[in-house]
C-alpha cells in the first residue's frame, strides 16, 4: 500500500519538477567535490612537498584548496537555496491540492476522517511526505556518492587496506535494516496519536461552554493526560530507538578507524605504503564511513516517513460529488423523488421513498432521526443517493453539474454555519457580488436590519467564530438573509424559525409566503402549527413512508 501511494504521490508532485532535482543533485556533487579532491591535496603536500621538498608546488596546492574552497561554498548555497524553495513549491502545491479534494469530495468520504485529524493531513503530514523527494533522497544520493568515490580512491591507493577498512559496511547496512523497519512501525503509530490528539482538541475547545455547565473539567483533562500519556509512551519509544540506532553507528564508524591504525600502521612501519597514503585513507576513511552512518540515520528517516503517504492518499482517493454532465434548467421547480435508497454506516434511511415537492409550499414533518435533513441534503446531491432518482424538473441530479446545480438551490441548514468575518461578508456568500444597499435592504427583509445597527461597527462588526457573538435567532435570521439574497428557484429551509420570537416569525413567513408564488419552497419543520394549509406536506414516520396528511391530522410534534 505504501509503495504505491508514494509511487502516486510522485507521478504526481514530483515529476514536473525533475530537472529542479536534477539540478540539486548536480550541485550536491559540486559541494562534495571539495572533500573528495582535498585529501589527495594532503597526500601530495606530504609526499612531495614535505617529504620530496617539491617547494614550487606549494603555492599551487594552497591555491588549489582556496579555490575548491570557494567552489565548494557558492555550490553548497545554491544547493541550500534551491533545496528550500522547492520545498516551498511543494508545501504550496500539494496541500493546496489536498485542501482542494477535501472542498470537493462528497461529504460521505471527508466525514471519515475527523477534523483535527484532517488538519495534521493537510499540514504536517504534506511537509513529512514532501521531505522525502526533496531532502531524503538527494541525502541518500549525496551519501551514495560520498562512498562510491572515495572507495574507488582507496582502492587505487592500495588496494588490500581499502579492502579491510570498507569490512565493516555489512554491520551498518544490517543495523539500518532493523532500525529502519522498527522506525516505520513507530511513526505510522505516531502520527495517528499526534491526528487524534488534534481531533480531541479541536472538538474540546469547540464545546468550551458545555464542559462548563456539567462540570466537566476534569473529566475533560483525563481525557487530554489520556491522550498526552499515549503520545508520550510512543514519543519516547521513538526516542529510545532513534538514540540506539545513532550510537550504535557511532560505535560501529570506530571499527574501520582501529582498522586502520592497526594495519595502515603497520603497513608505514613496513615500508608498503607512504606516510601521505596513510593521512590519505585516514580522510577518505572519514569521508567513507560517515555517509555510511549519516545513510542509517537517513534510511531510518525515509522508513519513518512513508505512512505519511497513505495519510494523504486517503484523502486524495476521496470521491469526488457528483454531478459532470449537464446544466439545470428550472422551469416548474418540480423536485421528485422516485424509489430512492439511502444509507448511512450500512444503516437505512430512506428505503424506496417517493415524493414529489412541486413549486409553492413544501413542508417535510416527522418524528427525530426520520431524515428530513436527509432529505434536503440529497436534493443538494451532499450525498449520492444509493437506488432510484432524484430529479428537478425531470433532470436526473446526478448528472447535472455540481455547481449548476447549487446555483439553483438555496439551502440553509439548521445549524447556521457563521464563519469568523464581519455581518456583511457573513450576509454576502448569498450573493458575493451584492451591493451594501441589496445586503441591507434583504437584512431589512427578515428584520435583522434594526439589531445590527445596534452593534459596535454595524455591518462591519465581527461576529466571532461560527458567529459566537451573536444569538441563536440573529444567527438563522442572517442565514435566511443569505438565501432570500441567492434568489435561486429552490429554497430548502432546515428548522430556520425555530430560535425566531414571533414578530420576526410573522414577517419572515410574509417573505417565504412571498417568495412562494415563484419558488419551490421546502421547510422542514417540527411544528405543525405553522404548516399552511393548503401546502404539500411529506409525513415521515420510521420506515420513511410518506403520506400527504390534512395539516389537522398531524400529530403536533412541537415541545
Ligand atoms: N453523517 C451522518 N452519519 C451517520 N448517520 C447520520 C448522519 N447524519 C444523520 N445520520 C442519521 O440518519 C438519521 C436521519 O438523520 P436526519 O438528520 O436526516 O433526521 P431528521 O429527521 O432531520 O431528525 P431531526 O428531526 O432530529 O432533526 C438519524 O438517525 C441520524 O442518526
Amino acid at each position: 500500500m505504501i509503495k504505491t501511494s508514494f509511487k502516486y504521490f510522485l507521478n504526481k508532485f514530483i515529476k514536473k519538477h525533475t530537472l529542479t532535482l536534477l539540478l540539486i543533485f548536480l550541485l550536491s556533487i559540486c559541494t562534495l567535490l571539495f572533500s573528495f579532491i582535498s585529501p589527495l591535496l594532503i597526500k601530495s603536500l606530504v609526499d612531495n612537498v614535505f617529504v620530496g621538498k617539491m617547494t614550487n608546488l606549494f603555492v599551487y596546492i594552497i591555491l588549489g584548496i582556496i579555490g575548491m574552497y570557494i567552489f565548494s561554498s557558492v555550490s553548497s548555497y545554491y544547493n541550500s537555496y534551491l533545496t528550500g524553495k522547492l520545498n516551498l513549491v511543494l508545501l504550496r502545491e500539494v496541500s493546496g491540492t489536498v485542501f482542494n479534494v477535501v472542498q470537493f469530495a462528497s461529504l460521505k468520504s471527508t466525514q471519515t476522517i475527523k477534523v483535527g485529524d484532517m488538519i495534521t493531513r493537510i499540514m504536517g503530514n504534506t511537509q513529512i511526505a514532501i521531505n522525502i523527494p526533496v531532502r531524503i533522497i538527494p541525502q541518500i544520493f549525496m551519501s551514495v556518492v560520498s562512498i562510491i568515490v572515495p572507495f574507488f580512491i582507496m582502492l587505487s591507493l592500495n588496494y588490500t587496506l581499502a579492502l579491510i577498512i570498507m569490512s565493516p559496511v555489512v554491520l551498518f547496512a544490517l543495523s539500518s535494516n532493523i532500525f529502519g523497519n522498527k522506525m516505520e512501525k513507530i511513526q505510522k503509530a505516531f502520527l495517528e496519536t499526534n491526528a487524534s490528539i488534534y481531533s480531541f482538541l479541536k472538538e474540546n475547545l469547540s464545546i468550551i461552554p458545555l464542559i462548563k455547565v456539567f462540570n466537566l473539567e476534569k473529566w475533560s483533562q483525563n481525557r487530554f493526560n489520556n491522550h498526552m500519556n499515549d503520545y508520550y509512551g510512543i514519543s519516547l519509544n521513538y526516542t529510545k530507538t532513534s538514540s540506539l540506532n545513532s550510537s550504535l553507528s557511532s560505535l560501529i564508524l570506530g571499527v574501520p578507524i582501529v582498522l586502520l591504525i592497526t594495519f595502515g600502521g603497520y603497513m608505514v612501519l613496513d615500508g608498503s605504503i607512504s606516510l601521505g597514503t596513510f593521512t590519505a585513507f585516514l580522510a577518505y576513511t572519514s569521508i567513507f564511513f560517515s555517509p555510511i552512518s549519516q545513510l542509517s540515520g537517513i534510511w531510518t528517516s525515509y522508513k519513518s516517513s512513508l505512512p505519511a503517504f497513505d495519510r494523504l492518499k486517503e484523502i486524495l482517493d476521496m470521491d469526488e460529488e457528483t454531478g459532470i454532465e449537464s446544466e439545470l434548467s428550472v422551469t416548474d421547480g418540480e423536485i421528485t423523488f422516485d424509489n430512492v435508497w439511502f444509507s448511512y454506516d450500512n444503516r437505512y434511511i430512506l428505503n424506496g421513498f417517493n415524493a414529489t415537492f412541486k413549486k409553492g409550499l413544501n413542508y417535510i414533518v416527522g418524528d427525530n432521526g426520520t431524515g428530513k435533513s436527509t432529505i434536503l441534503k440529497l436534493i443538494c446531491s451532499l450525498y449520492p443517493v444509493e437506488k432510484g432518482s432524484i430529479k428537478v424538473d425531470g433532470q436526473d441530479i446526478i448528472k447535472i453539474k455540481r455547481d449548476s446545480l447549487i446555483g439553483n438551490i438555496s439551502m440553509i441548514f439548521s445549524d447556521p454555519y457563521l464563519f469568523d468575518g464581519t455581518i456583511y461578508e457573513n450576509l454576502r456568500i448569498g450573493k458575493l457580488d451584492a451591493t451594501y444597499n441589496e445586503v441591507k435592504s434583504v437584512a431589512k427583509l427578515v428584520k435583522i436590519h434594526d439589531f445590527i445597527e445596534t452593534t459596535p461597527n454595524k455591518y462591519d462588526t465581527q461576529v466571532g467564530e461560527n458567529g459566537i457573538m451573536l444569538s441563536s435567532g440573529e444567527k438563522q435570521k442572517i442565514a435566511l438573509a443569505r438565501a432570500v439574497l441567492k434568489d435561486s428557484p429552490i429554497i430548502l429551509l432546515d428548522e430556520v424559525t425555530k430560535s425566531i420570537d414571533k414578530d420576526s416569525r410573522k414577517s419572515i413567513n410574509e417573505v417565504i409566503d412571498e417568495l412562494k408564488m415563484e419558488k419551490t419552497i421546502i421547510i422542514v419543520t417540527h411544528n405543525s402549527r405553522e404548516i399552511e394549509v393548503n401546502s404539500n406536506i411529506i409525513y415521515l414516520e420510521q420506515d420513511s413512508e410518506s403520506k400527504n396528511p390534512a395539516p389537522s391530522s398531524i400529530p403536533d410534534l412541537a415541545p
